[in-house]
C-alpha cells in the first residue's frame, strides 16, 4: 500500500488453492488492491476463499479480467498454460500484468510468449514456499514470510513491471531472486523435482513390500515419515511439474543411477572408509544448508533431544540452557510416538553453543543426537 491508499484497483486470483489463496490473504493483510476477486472450478473453494477473507467476489474468468491491472495463475502448471490461451482470447488491456505460481517455468513463459498479444506483460514466478498440503483449507497468510520468491520475467520486459511485481511479492513477505526459465527449471529439478519423485518411490516400495507383511506400516517411524512427507503432494500437481521438466529431471536420474551402482560397489567390496565419508560429507553438507529464519538467512546448528512425555518439558530444557548462558533460536516438538516419549528440535546460531547445549543435556541424563 502507498500513502495514497492501494497501488492496484484489482487483482484476479485464478486458482484460489493453498499457493493462490496464500497470496490473496497475504495480500489482503498488506491492503495492496482495492479489491482481489478469485476465480475456481471449485465452488467450495471459492466459498472457504470468500469466508475467510482471501477474495472479496467470485467471478468468472472473462468478467474477473475486466479491470485487473494484475492476474495471478495459481491452478497446476497444465491448467495454468490453458487459463492463460483463455485469456489472451479475451483479449487482454495492453498494460494487463500477467504471471503465475508454478514450479516449472520454460513451459508457461513460452506459451506466453506465443499466445499473448503485444502490451501485456507476463512474469513467470515460482514461491518456494508451500507444503505437502493442497487447498484453501491449507492456506496461510504467512506462507511466503522470508520464502524465496523466483520471478523469471523475458528479456525484453519493462523495468515498470518486474517492479511492481517485485513490490507486490515483498508486501507478501517473500525475497525476490530473478533467474531466467532455464536457470531455474535446472535448479528445481535438483532441489525439488527428483526428491519428490524418490519420496514417492520410496512409499510405492514399501508399500509393495507391505502387501505381503503389515509389519512395513508398522515400523515406518521417524526417519520414514520425514523423508517421505512431500509424497503427499496433489498427484496432479506434480503429474504437471514432471511432464513439464521431463527433460531437465533425465541426466539427474542417470546420475542418481550411478551413484547407487557406486554405493552398491562400496558395499559389495566392504568399503566402510567410502561409505563413511559418503555418509559424513552428506551430513556436513546438510547441516551447513541455511534455513531461512525471520530477517536474513543464517546458518543453523541443530540437536535433537529425547525427552519423556511430561507438560513442562520444554521449559525445563529451555531454563537448563538459559541458566548456563547458551542462547537456543529455536526449540520444536518433533513429531512423537504415540503414548511413549517425544523428541525435541533444539537450533543454535553457532556450532558451539550446540555442542555446549548438547554437553549438559547430556549431563543432565539426555540422551542428545547432535546432528538432524
Ligand atoms: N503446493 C506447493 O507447495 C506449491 C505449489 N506451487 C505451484 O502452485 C500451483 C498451485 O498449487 P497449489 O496451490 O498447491 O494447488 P491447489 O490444488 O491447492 O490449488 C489449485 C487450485 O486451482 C484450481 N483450479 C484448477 N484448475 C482450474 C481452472 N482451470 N480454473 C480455475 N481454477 C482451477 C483448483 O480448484 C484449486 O483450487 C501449481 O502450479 C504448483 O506447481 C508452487 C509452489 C509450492
Ligand atoms: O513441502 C515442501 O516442503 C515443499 O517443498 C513444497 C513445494 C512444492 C512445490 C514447489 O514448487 C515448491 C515447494
Amino acid at each position: 500500500m502507498t500513502e495514497k491508499g492501494p497501488a492496484l484497483h484489482r487483482i484476479a486470483v485464478v486458482g484460489c488453492g493453498l499457493i493462490g489463496g496464500s497470496l490473496a490473504l497475504a495480500w489482503q493483510r498488506a491492503g495492496v488492491a482495492r479489491e482481489i476477486v478469485g476465480v475456481d472450478v471449485s465452488a467450495e473453494h471459492l466459498d472457504i476463499a470468500l469466508e475467510i477473507g482471501a477474495i472479496d467476489r467470485a467471478l468468472t474468468l472473462r468478467s474477473a479480467m475486466q479491470e485487473a491491472d494484475l492476474v495471478v495463475l495459481a491452478a497446476p502448471v497444465k491448467e495454468s498454460m490453458a487459463l492463460l490461451r483463455e485469456i489472451a482470447a479475451f483479449r487482454p488491456a495492453a498494460g494487463t500484468l500477467i504471471t503465475d505460481v508454478g514450479s516449472t517455468k520454460r513451459a508457461i513463459c513460452q506459451e506466453a510468449t506465443r499466445v499473448l498479444p503485444e502490451g501485456v506483460s507476463f512474469i513467470g514466478g515460482h514461491p518456494m514456499a508451500g507444503s505437502e498440503k493442497s487447498g484453501i483449507r491449507a492456506a496461510s497468510p504467512r506462507l511466503y514470510e522470508n520464502a524465496v520468491y523466483v520471478l523469471t520475467p523475458n528479456p525484453g520486459e519493462k523495468p515498470e513491471m518486474i517492479q511492481r511485481l517485485r513490490d507486490l511479492v515483498q508486501a507478501a513477505g517473500a525475497q525476490v531472486l530473478i533467474l531466467d526459465p532455464e536457470h531455474h527449471d535446472s535448479l528445481v529439478a535438483a532441489v525439488s523435482h527428483l526428491p519428490h519423485v524418490v519420496a514417492a518411490q520410496l512409499v510405492h516400495q514399501v508399500a509393495e513390500l507391505g502387501e505381503d507383511d503389515p509389519l512395513y506400516a508398522v515400523l515406518a517411524a521417524g526417519g520414514f515419515r520425514d523423508v517421505t512427507r512431500i509424497a503427499s503432494g496433489h498427484p496432479v500437481m506434480w503429474r504437471d511439474i514432471l511432464l513439464t521438466n521431463g527433460d531437465r529431471l533425465r541426466p539427474l536420474f542417470e546420475r542418481w543411477k550411478d551413484q547407487i551402482e557406486e554405493l552398491l560397489g562400496w558395499i559389495n567390496r566392504r568399503d566402510g572408509e567410502a561409505l563413511e565419508t559418503f555418509f559424513r560429507q552428506a551430513a556436513q553438507w546438510r547441516d551447513a544448508l541455511p534455513v531461512r529464519g525471520r530477517g536474513a538467512i543464517r546458518p543453523a546448528f541443530q540437536c535433537t533431544v529425547d525427552v519423556p512425555d511430561q507438560p513442562g518439558i520444554i521449559g525445563t530444557v529451555a531454563t537448563l540452557l538459559g541458566e548456563a548462558g547458551i542462547n537456543l533460536r529455536n526449540i520444536a516438538i518433533l513429531e512423537s510416538r504415540e503414548d511413549e516419549d517425544g523428541q525435541l528440535s533444539l537450533t543454535f546460531d553457532t556450532e558451539a553453543g550446540r555442542d555446549q547445549a548438547a554437553r549438559l543435556l547430556a549431563e543432565h541424563g539426555f540422551k542428545v543426537d547432535p546432528r538432524m
